[in-house]
Formats: structure tokens, C-alpha cells, sequence
């Protein structure tokens, strides 16, 4: 399957260094993991961390995307971490603030594999739709700690500092094709914002959520998938438009409102997405 067309609802971050979390991830419903060799890692364990990630991945991790994400090429890191995670057992390897096609070019000389980027700078966001369009990228993060850190702004549960920037990534995302996941919620004993922030998220057109505890699985999964109200929607609204078109006519009503060709492509779209998340269980 193309990475692109698989599900990202859940995004699970996990330690390279914490063999105990790289384990209880081969459990966890989760449709996709990070495993992180960057801020997750401290200095003193990096390099060991990379022998654990490489050990945890020569076994298997069922059906979720395996995404690597290495320091950046301006740490003593970034380069022996690109070489490493090229040949581990992964999908694809996924880059820290991102701000340039050029830094993507340095990791696409290292490895075959697809790339993802972290939006996670001032810098980055106004690059967003150069980096989008990179032949070699499949897969956007967003990196609301560190944008909030840049941009000098504060806490808000409507993360109105944020959305220019998130819009920004997201319209890049879409217009290049590229999954597009969102930022992770810090506080992952808060239920009710996590939920909110899924919501929000998922109403901007982002793909899922990066979450850095189990606890979190289970609420962007429900989020990010499609309600049985929405499926039972987009079948009525499929057999309705199909209906019209056998009578000669371009729009249908459903529900009181009017279905067009392209509402039918939104409604094939969700159904994919229901089947890919349903595969993903077998
Ligand atoms: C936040 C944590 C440090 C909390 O860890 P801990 O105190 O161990 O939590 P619990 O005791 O509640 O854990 C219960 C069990 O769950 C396992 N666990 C915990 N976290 C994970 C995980 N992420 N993946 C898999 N399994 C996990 C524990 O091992 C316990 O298992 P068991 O003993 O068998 O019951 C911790 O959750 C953590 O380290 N989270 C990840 C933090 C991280 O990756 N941060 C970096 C990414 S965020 C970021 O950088 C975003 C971006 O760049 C930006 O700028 O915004
Ligand atoms: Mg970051």
C-alpha cells in the first residue's frame, strides 16, 4: 500500500532509547509510531539509542507506519543517525525543522526511503509549500512545541497563535498530496483538551494526531475516523447521486441539501479511508 493512502489517526512517539515503550507499542492500536532519536533521547544515550531502535525493528510492528525521526544535520548526530536509520526495517525517516528543500536534499542523498518533514519553525511554515512539493517527501508533522517556543507565544486551548502556521502546513499538504499530521497535546492526564484538540485538528483537514502516551490512543482514533453517522451519509449520498445520473440530472438532494459530484468524491474518499482503518484491525 502507498504510505500516503494508509491511516495516521494515531501517531505514537516513542523513545529510541526506552526499550520497555519500543515493547508495548507491538499492542497498541496505533496506525502509526515515530521512533524518536532526537528531543526523546538525551545527549549521553544517543548513540546506543540508535542499537536499540535497530534491534527493536529487526521484529515486527504488525501493519503500523514505521517513521524514524533522526536529529537534524546540524548536530553531531544528524548524519550517522541518517546513515543508521537507512538501513533499519523502517518506512520512512522523518526529518526535524524542516526550513529548506535543501536539508531534504542532504537526507534524500542518504536513503531511498520516503521522507517526512517536521514543520516546526517560523522559518518552516513559510517554506511550507517549497517543502511540500519536494519530489522525495510523503508526510508532514507538525511541531507545535517548538513553533510555540519560536514564536514567543502562549498556551491557548483555541491555539489561535498557532493556526496561521498549521493552516499554512495544512494547505501546503493538500495541495501537494502529502499526509499531514498534527502536533502533540503535552498534557496527557487532560482527556477533554486532548479531545478538543483532535477535533480542532481533524476540522482543519489534518490527517491524525502525534501523541506521546498510550493513554491518548484511543481518543484520536475515535476523532480522526469516520462516524458510523458520516458513513451512513456518504452511502446515502453516493446512491442518491447515482440516482440522478441515470435520470439525466447532475445534482442530487439528500437530507435536504444538495449532493454534486464533488460532494460524491468527498463521500468515496471517507468510505476508503473507513475500509483502510477496518483493514488495519485484520
Ligand atoms: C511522558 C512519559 C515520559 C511518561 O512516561 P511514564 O511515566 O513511563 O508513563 P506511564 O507510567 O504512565 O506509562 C505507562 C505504560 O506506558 C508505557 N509508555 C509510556 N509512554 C509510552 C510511549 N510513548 N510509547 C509506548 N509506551 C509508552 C510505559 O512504558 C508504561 O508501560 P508498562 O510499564 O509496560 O505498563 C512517556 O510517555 C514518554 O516518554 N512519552 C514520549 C515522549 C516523547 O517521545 N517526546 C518527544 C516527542 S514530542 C515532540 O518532540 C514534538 C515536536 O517535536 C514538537 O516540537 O512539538
Ligand atoms: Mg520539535
Amino acid at each position: 500500500m502507498d504510505l500516503r493512502a494508509r491511516p495516521y489517526r494515531s501517531v505514537l512517539y516513542i523513545p529510541g532509547s526506552k526499550e520497555r515503550a519500543l515493547e508495548k507499542a507491538r499492542a497498541l492500536p496505533i496506525d502509526a509510531i515515530i521512533f524518536d532519536l532526537e528531543d526523546a533521547v538525551a545527549p549521553g544515550e544517543k548513540t546506543a539509542a540508535r542499537e536499540t531502535l535497530a534491534e527493536a525493528l529487526s521484529r515486527p510492528y504488525g501493519n503500523r507506519t514505521r517513521i524514524v525521526r533522526i536529529n537534524g544535520f546540524d548536530t553531531e548526530w544528524g548524519e550517522a543517525d541518517a546513515r543508521a536509520a537507512a538501513a533499519m526495517d523502517c518506512d520512512a525517516i522523518l526529518l526535524p525543522k524542516v526550513e529548506t528543500t535543501a536539508q531534504l536534499d542532504v537526507l534524500a542523498a542518504l536513503t531511498d526511503k520516503p521522507l517526512w518533514a517536521m514543520m516546526e519553525t517560523p522559518m518552516g511554515m513559510m517554506n511550507a509549500g517549497q517543502i511540500a512539493a519536494h519530489p522525495r517527501l510523503q508526510g508532514m508533522v507538525m511541531g507545535t512545541n517548538d513553533l510555540a517556543k519560536d514564536l514567543n507565544s502562549r498556551f491557548r486551548a483555541d491555539r489561535l497563535p498557532m493556526l496561521t502556521g498549521l493552516g499554512l502546513c495544512v494547505l501546503a499538504a493538500k495541495a501537494h498530496g502529502v499526509t499531514i499530521v498534527d502536533g502533540v497535546y503535552n498534557a496527557f492526564k487532560d482527556d477533554e483538551g486532548l479531545q478538543a484538540e483532535c477535533v480542532q485538528g481533524r476540522d482543519l483537514g489534518m490527517d491524525g494526531k502525534t501523541l506521546i502516551h498510550p493513554a491518548q490512543v484511543e481518543i484520536a482514533n475515535a476523532a480522526f475516523a469516520p462516524g458510523t453517522d458520516e458513513i451512513d451519509l456518504a452511502r446515502r449520498q453516493i446512491d442518491a447521486f447515482e440516482e440522478a445520473a441515470k435520470a439525466g440530472q447532475g445534482v442530487a438532494v439528500v437530507d435536504g441539501k444538495i449532493v454534486e459530484n464533488l460532494h460524491v468524491e468527498t463521500a468515496r474518499k471517507m468510505l476508503a479511508k473507513a475500509e483502510a482503518i477496518a483493514a488495519l484491525a485484520e
